[in-house]
């Protein structure tokens, strides 16, 4: 077939295989960096990262360069570059500065931060901004498992889900639990937070996000419990779910490794990023 070049612009998508997806990700710490090196491996032909979005005056080394991956801390310098799915993987107030121009640019997002839809006005915003430009808000498991099991017993009469953390008190420096607990001096593990999801996703942006993961799944953010453990035995970032349902119970526990780059993300999150982007296009979703 004699296509018509034009050599105005640098990317032809009639050119790229059907399914290859151009990711723009928003965000380049432990999550993003990891997100970009699994696409590497795992996404040959199906995924790319065309554009990275950094904060102002911040400065990054890929995990691999290519004269067309765009890196700028301007949302539309992004976008520019042809972009398919955005991956949001900053934090709480990336979600308010981009998420809404993302959508309205009617592109899908997928969400880690997902703890900042337990602002509730966000979340109508959000969700309304989505519905109104058609498209969708992909919220990955993250560092959690057994969100498939909630979310089917929702309809079979989910009456009581308790989520639980326990991390190194590492992983929980720098954070409200220093007000809470004397994370240095521990000698044993403690509960330094009991409440709802809610209140465990605003208080503590970078470490509750899995609560919130939980609880909009199954009973939502005000009835959904959830315990905040400082334990310096472990060296792992320890999951747990109780659920009840008319259709049985469960009782779930992930021993998660923490990222390298960040002792707060447990490894696995950027793994579900990963699985994700592939089911937007495989024959086969599981
Ligand atoms: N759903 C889940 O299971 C999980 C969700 N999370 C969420 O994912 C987020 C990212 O985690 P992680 O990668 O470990 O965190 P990191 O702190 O390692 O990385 C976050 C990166 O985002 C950058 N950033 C912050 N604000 C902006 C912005 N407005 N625009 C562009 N980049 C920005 C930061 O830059 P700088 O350092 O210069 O500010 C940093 O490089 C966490 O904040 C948390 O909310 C984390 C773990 C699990
Ligand atoms: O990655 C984890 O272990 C969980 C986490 O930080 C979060 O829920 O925000």
């Amino acid at each position: 077939m004699n296509m018509k070049q034009d050599p105005g612009h640098e990317i032809d998508p009639t050119q790229r295989p059907p399914q290859m997806q151009r990711i723009g990700l928003i965000g380049y710490g432990a999550i993003g960096r990891a997100v970009h090196e699994l696409l590497l491996i795992h996404a040959t032909g199906t995924a790319t990262v065309a554009g990275i979005l950094i904060p102002p005056s911040a400065s990054i080394e890929p995990a691999a360069q290519n004269e067309s991956l765009v890196v700028t801390d301007r949302l539309e310098t992004l976008l520019a570059a042809d972009i398919d799915i955005v991956v949001e993987c900053a934090g709480h107030s990336a979600v308010d500065a981009y998420a809404v121009d993302v959508l309205r640019a009617g592109l899908d997002l997928v969400l880690v931060s997902i703890g900042a839809l337990a602002d509730a006005e966000r979340e109508q915003r959000l969700r309304h901004e989505a519905t109104a430009a058609g498209r969708q808000m992909l919220l990955p498991s993250g560092a959690i498992g057994g969100i498939d099991w909630i979310g089917a017993a929702r309809s079979a009469g989910l009456s009581e889900v308790l989520y639980r953390s326990r991390k190194s008190p590492l992983a929980w420096s720098g954070t409200d639990a220093e007000q809470l607990v004397d994370l240095a001096s521990l000698t044993s593990a403690a509960i330094f937070f009991r409440g709802t999801a809610r209140e465990a996703a605003i208080r503590f942006p970078r470490n509750a996000n899995v609560a919130a993961t939980v609880a909009l799944a199954g009973l939502g953010l005000d009835a959904t419990q959830v315990e905040l453990i400082a334990d310096p035995a472990t060296r792992h970032n320890v999951h747990e779910i109780e659920a009840d349902s008319a259709g049985g119970s469960m009782s779930a526990r992930i021993k998660g490794m923490p990222d390298p780059g960040n002792p707060k993300t447990s490894l696995m999150t950027a793994h579900s990023v990963l699985r994700t982007i592939l089911h937007r296009r495989t024959a086969m979703v599981i």
